[in-house]
């Protein structure tokens, strides 16, 4: 059974659930993607989703399946990553790869509508290409852009955390977590492996429409509490800047959930 406690902080949304099993969790993650999925195509004809790498890919299996798999029009889908590693897309640590063999794959999107870094520049030669194809889209009225921030504006992003709090490629007392110019930016010493990686920044990730913070495991528990609990530290973590201008929605397994 899972527990939800929603709350409006300065006019934003926030939810959390906690569920029993990542099976339970998977399930859920499915419907609430399947109904925004619904609401965008219907509303903008189109449904940006941006996704994470890591455990999140496996959490997204249940859209795999039917009624999801016949019923969501995936040719209206558009999907971008949050963030990358500098590395071919057959890498074994890419986050293209991880993405195309665990979904898309399966999926009828639009090869042209899925949009990987170009592999074959450098670390920031990457991110500015990314930020220019993004640059591309808002101005072809693919990607929404604020009205309040003047950032792209997408409808889903589906995020992870690490253990020690990141998300994306932002991670805990780096100087990118600080970026509020750049859509896209580079980091070149990033602590988790492989060290060359582009990433989106704050001031994008927090125009987003709907943020989903999908995370499970008992490795994540402590930054969980951190950032939901009461928590004393006043470093603040990475997953705690996430502030989206519209809705965020924490979908917790109760490993993670368990020191809350
Ligand atoms: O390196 C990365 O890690 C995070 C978290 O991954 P997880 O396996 O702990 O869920 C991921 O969200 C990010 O996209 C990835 O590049």
């Amino acid at each position: 059974m899972a527990e939800i406690t929603t709350a409006t902080t300065a006019g934003k949304k926030k939810a959390v659930e906690v569920f029993d099993s990542e099976e339970a969790l998977a399930v859920s993650l499915a419907k609430y993607t399947a109904d925004l999925s619904e609401k965008f195509c219907k509303e903008r004809g189109c449904f940006t989703v941006v996704l994470s790498g890591g455990s999140l890919i496996e959490s997204l299996r249940k859209l795999l399946e039917p009624p999801y798999i016949e019923s969501i029009e995936w040719s209206k889908w558009h999907i971008l990553w949050v963030d990358e590693r500098v590395v071919p897309k057959d890498h074994v640590d890419s986050n293209y790869k991880l993405a195309y063999d665990g979904f898309l794959a399966q999926v009828p999107i639009l090869p042209g509508n899925v949009y990987a870094i170009n592999d074959a520049l450098s670390a920031e030669g990457a991110a500015e290409d990314y930020e220019t194809c993004l640059k591309h889209l808002v101005n072809m009225k693919v990607i929404e852009a604020s009205s309040v921030s003047g950032f792209p504006k997408f409808d889903l992003m589906l995020l992870g955390m690490g253990p020690d709090g990141h998300v994306a490629s932002l991670f805990p007392g780096h100087q990118l977590c600080n970026e509020n110019e750049k859509w896209v930016t580079c980091i070149k010493d990033s602590p988790k492996p492989p060290p060359e990686r582009i990433t989106f920044t704050f001031p994008v990730i927090n125009s987003s429409a709907y943020v989903a913070l999908v995370i499970c495991g008992a490795a994540e528990a402590v930054a969980v509490q951190r950032a939901l609990g009461k928590d004393q530290n006043s470093d603040v973590l990475p997953v705690q800047m996430v502030s989206p201008e519209g809705e965020l929605k924490w979908f917790l397994d109760k490993d993670a959930a368990s020191k809350l």
